[in-house]
């Protein structure tokens, strides 16, 4: 579905990504773990089109996507849950939702009925300010924003950051659910209780370069990545 084929990254003279390589399935939802500062974000803007690569390549389904404008990219089928969320705080709810689905035009009834059905709450809240919303119910429209782009590959950039435990489980669950839809994802984190929550398949990214690719069962079970690379400090 994705492949990321020595990808390289960064910003004026500092280079971020070093020929980073791995694939993403779409039965095999895929957490890369790095700590603060591995390049997650940087890989997720790269992905995405917001920065250029500058070397390697990105290819979603067998084409090649690495030159695409990132709105070319969406019609594509590339979302992304940006870092922070990045909900239009002044915007209702249904306001945000209309720009995700910005590149395909103006969305019909059914395209909001579709996510109000996945999201109850943003359904009862749809007409107030998206800066009303709690954290976690800010993540869930970060997420149906998403998803009114009818996203084949879904990006989510360290969505448990800022949540309570009870939010990073509502959020563990709905991508379980956008994962059961046949959608592809790839989910950068640090919170390994998350990360075991969604993973089938894992790539760790340390410094820019990816040292570990490996089945969810062989890296996270054994608790390598988690001695190894991020410490137990996680685990909370
Ligand atoms: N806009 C930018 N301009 C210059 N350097 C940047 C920029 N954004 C990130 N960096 C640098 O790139 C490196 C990787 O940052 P990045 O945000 O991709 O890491 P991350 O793994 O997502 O970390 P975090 O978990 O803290 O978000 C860091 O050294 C960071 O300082």
């Amino acid at each position: 579905m994705l492949r990321i084929d020595n990808l390289s990254a960064g910003y004026d003279r500092l280079e971020v990504l070093h020929a980073v390589s791995f694939s993403v399935e779409r039965d095999a939802p895929t957490v890369m773990l790095g700590a603060n500062g591995a390049g997650k974000t940087t890989l997720c803007r790269v992905i995405t089109g917001l920065i250029p690569a500058r070397d390697g390549g990105i290819f979603l389904d067998g084409a090649n996507i690495t030159r695409l404008d990132p709105s070319d990219r969406v019609k594509r089928g590339v979302a992304l849950v940006p870092e922070g969320r990045q909900v239009f705080p002044d915007m209702t709810v249904r306001e945000n939702l209309r720009l995700g689905a910005y590149v395909h035009g103006e969305p019909g009834p059914a395209e909001f009925d579709a996510v109000f059905a996945m999201f109850p709450i943003l359904a009862e809240r749809q007409n107030q300010r998206a800066g009303l919303l709690s954290g976690g119910e800010q993540q869930m429209l970060a997420l149906a924003r998403a998803l009114m782009s009818r996203p084949r590959l879904l990006l989510l950039d360290e969505p448990s950051q800022g949540l309570a435990p009870k939010a990073v489980a509502l959020v563990a669950e709905t991508v379980n659910r956008i994962a059961a839809m046949g959608v592809a994802i790839l989910l950068v984190e640090q919170n390994l209780i998350l990360a075991e929550a969604v993973a089938r398949h894992v790539v760790v990214l340390e410094t820019g370069t990816c040292v570990a690719d490996g089945s969810a069962s062989e890296m996270l079970v054994s608790g390598a990545v988690e001695d190894s690379y991020l410490g137990k400090k996680r685990r909370h």
